[in-house]
């Protein structure tokens, strides 16, 4: 890691030792970087990572003084006493019990522990080197759990595989685990690491003229790689080569050189400007300030003379051949030497002098540029962090012809609309190709965004989309964009990759979880992950919100718990979403957050509960059937008008609806354990405008009808959010919840005449109702803003601030402890059914009678 980075990074570690006494807090601002000395035989390219290896060396030593002379003046008494203790516990862990592995006398300054097991690493994020060891750590290891005092991370290939590739050697990272570790690296492990790492970073995946070639600086692993069958009958053979020479004999040419770069929007950047108007004014330009980015300093800006050797291979047999070499352990990394290629006109783009790249977005970027190439692979940063500008940015450090693929036509817009707003690139170049609009850039290079089903789709292509694809398939592309890669299908993926020619891939999402667990294929498709920023992190520098989060249990009613035991799964999860319970709870909250003058999106998958929850408190809503103007005038009024503080949103909203005027939001129903969809929808308010504010705190409700499915659902989707270190309160009782004045559904009779609207729905409202994709579907069912007789003219802003104990927003809530068998009773208990009822359960009972004897016939 460079000084810079080191630099940038400090402040999390303050932050992380809050209410720690300052006289052990650690001044990680003084830390300086230094390389790991290179082994002599180290390929050049992998010299581009560097680790704080000998500040951390320089800390640890102090800490076990420091250590030492304590235990010194305890006497030796102490250490007796020490290990008669470890004895007494050791028997409890069972087979868990690893004091076999020996702690290190000075341990307790050192933050890491690793599993001999199964390669886990628990991390104590409270430690004073906590910073630096996290760096280090998310380069080689997967981050498991990242609370605010201990951390998880795991070693797997994949981890390995992106360490290696972005630069790190294997002796290093051993070197480095051992001295980070409270006992020494297992052996086990330490072979695990060897193993992995082996062949690691030894080939490549090269674009050259339009063909693939497999290219090694050993020519023996290609002859390895040759022995596989799959990757032998890929292979491409030059008409002129004799059959007999042909499998020995590989294409050689010079290994790209390196050279300086810098990414636009960073310091280094403007550095390099000052440098060149000074150079004009007769100064003389210092070599030495055109310094790469973090990682990539001067000295290893040298010439690499190897020679490679390469062979080619089929286009369309590229995804086997990918896969294939993974699963021999050789997983080819994909780089692009854009500067010297000649052969691809240059786009001639920068990111305009007003836009400034964030440090969390450098130090991606620097992972990604780190050796002066370009290396394909994912970029994971929290949602609202923007990915779209790192995107933008890598597109205006390559300069070649780039194709941007997002998941629907609104993103498109927005991708579009981005670049004009942070590049200088002009309308002629930027093109866009979706369902409604086919255009192609002018001139030899430019720019494409359009959607994955644009590009993956087969079926049923209009002449136009067929021309169109012809101009995608048949260029080569410098850059591609991914955005929101973990929820593309596998096969769409595949069909993306393997369909258009791109030298660099990119990547990015903010939740590299997937529910069909289908994330490892996404290493061989695009490349390892580069980087990954810690949400608690990022919250703490202000680059994305604070959030309050909060799970409010909501009691059901006698009436709805009893026809919710009774009825079948889809109409159960109508039942619990149409809770009365939770519309108070729902309509507490909103008038509770409205009058702290909080804008509040309120979010429902199902279509039936948003309608019914915002008609009944008077509020405008969005779904799939919302057309595209009314859509856009409910959001301009969200965000200016102070007459509308709540909108109600369904799934469209889950995903790019950029509102920073939301602080607050509250889910009412949601579609079962997607983890994904609940960070999504975090993701909202991330981005709140004043998240700067002194204090300030976004908030996050997620309501839930007690005893019901939907708590187990809820459990699931907030593992990765707990994850990511963000707590979930549980809040049982809405302290004033009773005294709301005009509170709905308060009487037994209006909870019944619900329940009775909700067993009359139709069976399919049960499940996410009517809503349809963004972009289709026509005004049906949508409460328009005359509706509300909203006023033409919108009056001035009068917004109102709490004091900052409200801002914790807890006062109004208080944990009472429920009776657990309340509705165990309450199931057993003979219903007095309400007389509603009566009728209906004779109709059921006999229906259910007819359909058996209708089976028993057949039988
Ligand atoms: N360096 C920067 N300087 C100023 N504003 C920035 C910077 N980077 C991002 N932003 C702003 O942050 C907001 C969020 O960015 P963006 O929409 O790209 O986030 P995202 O990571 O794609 O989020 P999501 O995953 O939720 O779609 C935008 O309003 C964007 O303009």
């Amino acid at each position: 890691m460079s000084k810079r980075a080191a630099e940038d990074s400090s402040y999390p570690s303050k932050r992380s030792r809050k209410g720690k006494e300052d006289d052990d807090y650690v001044d990680v601002d003084n830390f300086e970087a230094v390389e790991i000395e290179s082994p002599p035989d180290t390929p050049a390219a992998s010299r581009g990572a560097k680790i704080n290896f000998s500040a951390l060396t320089r800390k640890l030593a102090e800490a076990r003084q420091a250590r030492e002379s304590e235990d010194g003046r305890e006497g030796s008494s102490l250490s007796a006493h020490r290990r008669q203790q470890d004895a007494l516990v050791s028997h409890i862990f069972q087979e868990q019990d690893f004091s076999w592995l020996h702690l290190k006398p000075d341990h307790a300054s050192r933050p890491l522990w690793i599993s001999p097991e199964d390669g886990h690493i628990i991390l104590e994020a409270f430690s004073p080197i906590a910073e630096q060891a996290q760096d280090f750590l998310v380069a080689i290891a997967e981050p498991v759990s990242r609370p605010a005092f201990i951390h998880e991370y795991k070693l797997t290939s994949y981890s390995l595989y992106a360490a290696v590739s972005v630069g790190l050697q294997t002796e290093d990272i051993i070197e480095v685990l051992n001295r980070l570790s409270k006992v020494p690296v297992p052996d086990s492990i330490v072979d695990f690491i060897r193993e992995r790492t082996l062949s690691y970073g030894k080939v490549k995946l090269v674009l050259k003229h339009n063909k693939y070639f497999v290219e090694s600086s050993h020519p023996e692993t290609l002859q390895i790689l040759l022995k596989d069958k799959i990757i032998r009958e890929a292979r491409v053979h030059s008409q002129q080569t004799d059959n007999s020479i042909r499998a020995a004999t590989f294409t050689t040419s010079k290994a790209p050189v390196k050279g300086n770069l810098v990414i636009p929007g960073t310091k280094e950047a403007e550095k390099k400007k000052d440098d060149a108007a000074n150079a004009k004014n007769g100064s003389k330009t210092d070599a030495e300030l055109f310094t790469s980015v973090v990682g990539v300093d001067n000295d290893e800006v040298e010439e690499d003379d190897d020679n490679v050797h390469a062979f080619e291979i089929d286009d369309a047999k590229i995804d086997d051949v990918k896969k294939r070499c993974n699963e021999l352990e050789y997983p080819m990394l994909e780089e692009y030497d854009f500067r010297n290629d000649t052969i691809n006109p240059n786009l001639d783009i920068d990111l305009k002098p007003s836009t400034v790249i964030r440090p969390y977005q450098e130090t991606s970027l620097s992972k990604m540029f780190g050796n002066g190439r370009a290396r394909s692979g994912i970029i994971v940063l929290p949602c609202g962090a923007g990915k779209t500008l790192v995107g933008i940015t890598a597109a205006c450090t390559i300069k070649k012809s780039c194709l941007v693929l997002c998941t629907s036509s609104v993103s498109v817009m927005q991708w579009r609309q981005q670049f004009m707003q942070w590049s200088n690139v002009t309308d002629k170049q930027i093109a866009v190709f979706t369902a409604d609009q086919k255009e192609k850039f002018a001139g030899e290079s430019g720019i494409v965004v359009s959607t994955y089903s644009m590009v993956a789709n087969t079926h049923n292509r209009s002449h136009e989309s067929k021309k169109m694809m012809e101009f995608l398939t048949s260029r080569e592309w410098g850059f591609i964009l991914l955005d929101e890669v973990h929820v593309v299908p596998a096969a769409m993926f595949r069909r993306v990759v393997t369909t258009i020619k791109a030298h660099a891939k990119l990547g990015l999402t903010a939740t590299l979880v997937r529910e069909d667990d289908k994330i490892a294929d996404l290493n061989y498709m695009i490349g390892p992950k580069l980087y990954e920023a810690n949400w608690m992190d990022l919250a703490a520098k202000g680059h994305i919100a604070n959030v309050q989060c909060a799970e409010v249990w909501c009691p059901m009613t006698p009436e709805f718990y009893r026809e919710y035991l009774r009825e079948q799964s889809r109409k159960r999860m109508l039942l619990y979403c149409m809770n009365p319970k939770k519309f108070q709870a729902c309509q507490f909250l909103i008038k509770y957050h409205e009058d702290r003058g909080d804008k509040i999106i309120v979010f429902s998958d199902n279509v039936y509960a948003l309608e019914a929850y915002a008609k009944k408190l008077g509020k405008l809503y969005i779904h799939g059937g919302t057309g595209q103007t009314e859509r856009m005038r409910i959001l301009q009024w969200f965000q200016h008008s102070p007459e509308v503080n709540t909108i109600f949103l369904s799934k469209v909203g889950d995903t790019s609806i950029d509102l920073p005027e939301a602080t607050c939001l509250i889910q009412i129903s949601s579609h079962f354990g997607s983890r994904r969809q609940e960070a999504q929808r975090l993701g909202r308010i991330l981005r709140a405008k004043r998240r700067n504010d002194e204090g300030f705190n976004a908030f996050f409700y997620s309501l839930v009808s007690k005893d019901t499915q939907e708590m187990f659902y809820s459990t699931k989707r907030q593992q990765f959010l707990i994850d990511q270190g963000y707590a979930f309160k549980v809040i049982t009782h809405l302290d004033g919840l009773e005294d709301l004045p005009g509170l709905v559904y308060k009487s037994r009779d209006e909870q019944i005449e619900l329940l009775s609207s909700v067993l009359l729905a139709n069976e399919s409202e049960a499940d996410l109702g009517t809503d349809v994709r963004a972009g289709e579907g026509d005004l049906a069912g949508t409460i328009t803003s005359k509706d509300f007789g909203m006023p033409t003219k919108m009056p001035s802003v009068q917004r109102t601030t709490g004091s900052l104990t409200a801002l914790s927003g807890a006062q109004h809530m208080s944990y009472v402890e429920q009776n657990k068998s309340a509705n165990k009773k309450l199931a057993r208990e003979a219903p007095s059914r309400h007389k509603l009822f009566a009728k209906r359960d004779k109709d059921m009972a006999a229906a259910r009678k007819e359909a058996r004897a209708a089976a028993g016939g057949k039988g």
